[in-house]
């Protein structure tokens, strides 16, 4: 992945562009992912330019292009990205704010001893691990309400992501939900599931990836009042029955 033929594309798409230490470390997160996806089922976008868009690019275009809604946060803000998988989008969000805390979350312990390897060879200490099942995570006393910022992408319907995300939040916190299309049915949807978790649908943003020019969306809940103690309901729940 030849790095330079894309800072153009950055400044131009999100107004930022990666120092040459973070660019470095996009490289050897590429490497890595390459070389773990021989072990383990990590991701099938393994071309670099297909890699640089659907996995570094989007992962950061929901909180770069979202400045107004993320300015507002503490330079030290916590995020934490809820079924990480082979760490995205909290990776890149990582390497793109030093100053961030995010907390990577996912079930699998294979895949979080994975990402474990990733941040140590990438000397990323902004970041950490989680192993466990959101529902689970989201009813703990150390987590709950615990978050500035939660991201989610690829975890599960809007209803299910809403359930996941806002429990974990602190109120006024924001949820970026990362989606690919949308539809004016799922925000009628998601409204009513957010009104009973404490949030609000804040924005909707829409997006054209750069070199593919697909489309994606970002769902952006703001919390703006306590989640009930109900929710999130136990593992399972939140996909069978969704609010
Ligand atoms: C399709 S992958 C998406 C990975 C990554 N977010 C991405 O966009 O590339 C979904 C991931 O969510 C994790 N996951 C699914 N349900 C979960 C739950 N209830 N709690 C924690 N992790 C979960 C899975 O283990 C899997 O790694």
């Amino acid at each position: 992945m030849t790095n330079d033929n894309f800072l153009e594309i950055w400044q131009e798409t999100l107004n930022w562009q990666p120092s040459a230490q973070q660019q470095l470390k996009f490289q050897q997160l590429y490497e890595l992912i390459l070389e773990g996806n021989r072990q383990l089922n990590l991701t099938r976008i393994t071309e670099s330019q297909e890699f640089w868009e659907k996995h570094l690019w989007d992962s950061l275009r929901g909180i770069v292009l979202e400045q107004q809604f993320i300015s507002s946060l503490d330079e030290g803000a916590s995020v934490i990205d809820i079924g990480t998988g082979a760490g995205f989008p909290g990776i890149p969000i990582a390497i793109a704010s030093p100053n961030w805390q995010v907390t990577l979350l996912d079930s699998t312990r294979k895949k979080i001893n994975f990402i474990d390897k990733v941040l140590t060879e990438l000397a990323l200490d902004n970041a950490k691990t989680l192993v466990g099942r959101v529902e689970e995570i989201g009813q703990e006393i150390q987590h709950r309400q615990s978050y500035d910022v939660a991201v989610i992408r690829a975890v599960g319907s809007p209803s299910a992501c809403a359930e996941y995300t806002l429990p974990l939040l602190k109120r006024g916190g924001l949820a970026v939900i990362y989606r690919g299309n949308w539809t004016e049915e799922e925000t009628a949807a998601l409204k009513k599931a957010v009104a009973q978790l404490g949030g609000k649908v804040e924005a909707i943003a829409q997006f054209t990836t750069p070199l593919s020019q697909s489309i994606r969306h970002c769902v952006y809940l703001r919390k703006i009042a306590a989640t009930p103690a109900i929710f999130p309901r136990a593992v399972g729940v939140p996909t069978q029955k969704p609010l």
